[in-house]
């Protein structure tokens, strides 16, 4: 069955990629999509296959993960997207809940497929035979979910070794962490690059993402007109004061389990030097940035000189944002250490400062008190109302952190927070380019207003 597979993946690919929600290449055109490897997983009715192929872009080459799913009989939902040299339609297989019962049945029994290794975390038991649904939401990767039990996370975009995702999952849970869904097996590769292939962890059932609270909160103070951010029925300062607190903690924690030292002489420059960097690449595909270019430079240079060494590096989330943090009955929880999926893995897992996940979150208030003016006409009452729900919240959420974390206020780093704040809506801005040209007005906006 292989070859016919093979030439379909090659065939189609180019065409279909760049369509996905969770593929990495969408600043510019594939080339060529060259299958690897392709590794049978089931091979009756139904089939399942695991393939890596490589990715061409320009100069660009990355190694993504598909699964493929075939029936003699599919029901229409699943009508094949793809028809091989032999008449078999084969369907992206991540949408067909029954055949997915094979990943958690695979990792509950440790099994293996050639190089392909399941495992489960030792003193784990795990159900089987249950359905995997893949979840809808906006996605950098594809999860599944099981039951109300589990979540199982396919890497798309694979990277060499194992992903920081799953090593500070595993390295949290080792400490206590309170914040984490518990990990409880993965999927490896144990040829070439041995990259990880899938994480499963708990499932964190009833619980509610921190955009979807965030959003709502400013929709209610939208509709109030007359009233105040803590006047009205949704606030939601007193939730973003616990996320600064639960931040820290996991902060505190990483620092526990993996590492923290003081910032070395010129550790900084080279941070700032990066940023710079970050910006020569993204002002090449976005000219709307241009006018801000000297302005946000002057801001880099500020953060230079500051030497800032009163806060330790140490493993960082790396993406921290609303919709990386779920709200259960028992508090905050944080998810995806994956860190930016654009960022190659050597510079995700370097110590970096903890601020730069504090400046991630303050822009994701401001992300989240402005998505609803964009494409609107300008309305003055509601920019002030935004701006209003935006401080309050910000400033409840580094209350919060300073409360519990060991290096202080945030607040006490201004400079190098601007920077750092400046430097995520630079990757936004190059982010919302590729993935969603509408929003773009949100950062750069932001950056208008950071910079000024
Ligand atoms: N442990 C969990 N429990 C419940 N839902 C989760 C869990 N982990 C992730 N999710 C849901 O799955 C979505 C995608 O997860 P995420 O790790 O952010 O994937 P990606 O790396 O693809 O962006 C999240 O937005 C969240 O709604
Ligand atoms: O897919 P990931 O969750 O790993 O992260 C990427 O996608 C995010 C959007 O889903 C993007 O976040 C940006 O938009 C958010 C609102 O949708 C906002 O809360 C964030 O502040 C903003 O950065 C993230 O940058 C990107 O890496």
């Amino acid at each position: 069955m292989t070859e016919p597979v093979l030439r379909m993946l090659a065939d189609e690919l180019p065409k279909w990629l760049p369509h996905q929600r969770w593929f990495g290449g969408k600043d510019r055109p594939v080339t060529e999509a060259r299958p690897v490897r392709v590794i049978t997983l089931l091979d009756n009715d139904p089939r399942l296959v695991h393939a890596l192929v490589e990715v061409v872009q320009e100069d660009r080459k990355s190694v993504y993960q598909l699964l493929l799913g075939s029936r003699d009989n599919p029901p229409e939902y699943l009508s094949g997207v793809w028809i091989d040299s032999e008449g078999r339609h084969w369907y992206e297989a991540t949408a067909d809940a029954e055949l997915m019962t094979f990943l958690l049945d695979a990792i509950a029994e440790e099994e293996s497929a050639g190089p392909i290794a399941f495992h489960r975390e030792t003193d784990v038991d795990l159900d089987e035979g249950l359905r995997g649904r893949a979840v809808t939401s906006e996605q950098s990767n594809t999860s599944l979910i099981y039951g109300q039990q589990y979540i199982l996370k396919l890497f798309r975009k694979l990277s060499a070794g194992p992903n920081p995702d799953l090593q500070i999952h595993r390295a949290l849970h080792s400490v206590g962490c309170e914040h984490i869904a518990q990990p409880l097996g993965w999927i490896s590769d144990d040829e070439g690059d041995r990259p990880t292939l899938g994480m499963l962890q708990q499932f964190l059932a009833d619980a509610a993402d921190g955009w979807a609270m965030a959003t709502t909160s400013v929709r209610d103070l939208m509709a109030e007109a007359d009233l105040h951010a803590d006047e009205v029925g949704g606030d939601f300062a007193g939730e973003a004061h616990r996320l600064g607190a639960a931040v820290a903690a996991v902060h505190a924690d990483l620092a526990r389990a993996l590492d923290s030292r003081p910032v070395e002489p010129g550790e900084l420059d080279v941070a700032v030097d990066a940023m710079h960097r970050r910006l020569d690449t993204v002002l090449e595909t976005v000219p709307a940035l241009a006018p801000q270019e000297e302005a946000i430079r002057g801001v880099f240079e500020e953060a230079r000189g500051t030497a800032d060494g009163g806060v330790p590096v140490q493993h960082v989330h790396g993406d921290l944002h609303l919709g990386q943090v779920l709200r259960t009955v028992n508090g905050w929880a944080l998810i995806d250490f994956e860190g930016e999926p654009a960022a190659p893995v050597h510079e995700r897992s370097v110590p970096r400062s903890p601020l730069r996940d504090v400046a991630g979150m303050l822009r994701s208030f401001d992300y989240a008190a402005h998505q609803l003016l964009v494409g609107q006409p300008e309305d003055h009452q509601l920019a002030v109302r935004a701006r209003e729900w935006t401080n309050r919240n910000r400033g409840a959420f580094c209350d919060g952190y300073a409360e519990v974390s060991p290096n202080g206020d945030p607040r006490d780093h201004e400079v190098l927070l601007r920077a750092l704040e400046l430097d995520k809506a630079v990757y936004e801005v190059a982010y919302e380019q590729a993935n969603r040209p509408d929003w773009l007005p949100i950062p750069l906006t932001s950056i208008a207003r950071i910079a000024s």
